[in-house]
């Protein structure tokens, strides 16, 4: 009797993904529907817990939708609370919440310990990569890699390449991002880069025309769409993105650009304070309950 050899080559990526939110969650589905074996990690057992639900089901979403590669067995997913998980990973994939300290300690104490020359991505909105490439042992091995919400639907991605990004981590993203089916846009590091930098003051424009009173959101989303096209409308957007992390967003923009066009708008901030986070909430500018 002949046995198969034993397939001992280490895995061509293995994921582990920090912060089991919207976006953790979004990219742990887009990893899993092509194969990848992830490792989710979340401070809150609670999210991680809500987060495996949310998974099966956005994993069949995006199967009815034809959005995951036919005939590609899921990833393994793995979830838990300690960073130690990343120890294995070829890539870390850093999706937390939108503020620079936490993102800095995190990644900082991601680096020391995964393997030198694992790839590091921060998934940030805004933050300047080379901002967080200051707290790496190793600051070439971070890319930013801006995955739009749903990453699985969405079929481009920006990357952000730092001052001090690498060769090696460039190329490591570009093989990981083929294996995703993602196509990359490259560009120059700055507050927002591109997308963040023109969509979120556009959306914080949007809810100022609504705080004025100039029309409802249900009206700024129907001309936005109707007539320039836009698919979801700013508002709707803003609640799929998560008015706090848009917030967040809008902060770091304002603070390091001075445009006083991100300061965040005061009917924002309200519907934060009223917990009225978008979809994850339930009730942003619309009701989803
Ligand atoms: N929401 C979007 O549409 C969108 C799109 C592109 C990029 N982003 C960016 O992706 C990142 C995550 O955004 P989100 O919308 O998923 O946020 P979110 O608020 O939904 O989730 C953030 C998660 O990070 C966790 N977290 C906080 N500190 C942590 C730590 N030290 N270790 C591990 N987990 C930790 C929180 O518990 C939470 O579950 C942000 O940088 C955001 O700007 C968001």
């Amino acid at each position: 009797m002949t046995t198969a050899p034993y397939d001992d080559s280490p895995p061509r990526h293995a994921l582990t993904v920090l912060g089991a939110g919207v976006m953790g969650v979004g990219i742990t589905v887009l990893a899993l529907g092509h194969g990848l074996p992830v490792h989710l990690v979340d401070v809150d057992r609670e999210r991680l817990d809500r987060a495996a639900d949310l998974i099966d089901g956005e994993l069949r979403l995006a199967e009815l939708m034809g959005a995951l590669p036919a005939g590609t067995p899921l990833g393994a997913l793995e979830t838990g609370t300690s960073l130690k998980a990343a120890a294995g990973a070829t890539a870390v994939v850093e999706a937390v919440t939108e503020n620079a300290a936490i993102k800095a300690a995190v990644l900082s104490e991601v680096s020391g310990l995964v393997r030198p020359g694992t790839l590091l991505i921060t998934n940030t909105s805004s933050i300047p990569v080379d901002e967080l490439a200051g707290a790496l042992e190793r600051p070439e091995e971070l890319v930013g890699t801006h995955f739009m919400n749903p990453p699985y639907l969405i079929g481009t991605a920006e990357v952000v390449r730092g001052a001090r990004t690498g060769d090696h981590a460039m190329a490591a993203v570009a093989a990981l991002l083929t294996a995703l089916r993602r196509r990359a846009v490259t560009v120059r590091d700055a507050p927002g880069f591109v997308t963040s930098r023109i969509l979120h003051p556009m959306i914080n424009d949007a809810a100022r025309v609504v705080e004025e009173g100039t029309a409802t959101a249900e009206d700024v989303d129907a001309l936005m769409q109707g007539c320039l096209g836009h698919p979801t409308g700013p508002l709707r957007t803003a609640d799929l993105i998560g008015i706090d992390n848009l917030v967040d967003s809008l902060t770091v923009l304002h603070e390091r650009t001075g445009d006083e066009g991100c300061r965040p708008a005061e009917l924002l901030l309200r519907l934060v304070r009223e917990g009225r986070l978008g979809r994850k909430s339930g009730r942003g500018f619309y009701d989803y309950t």
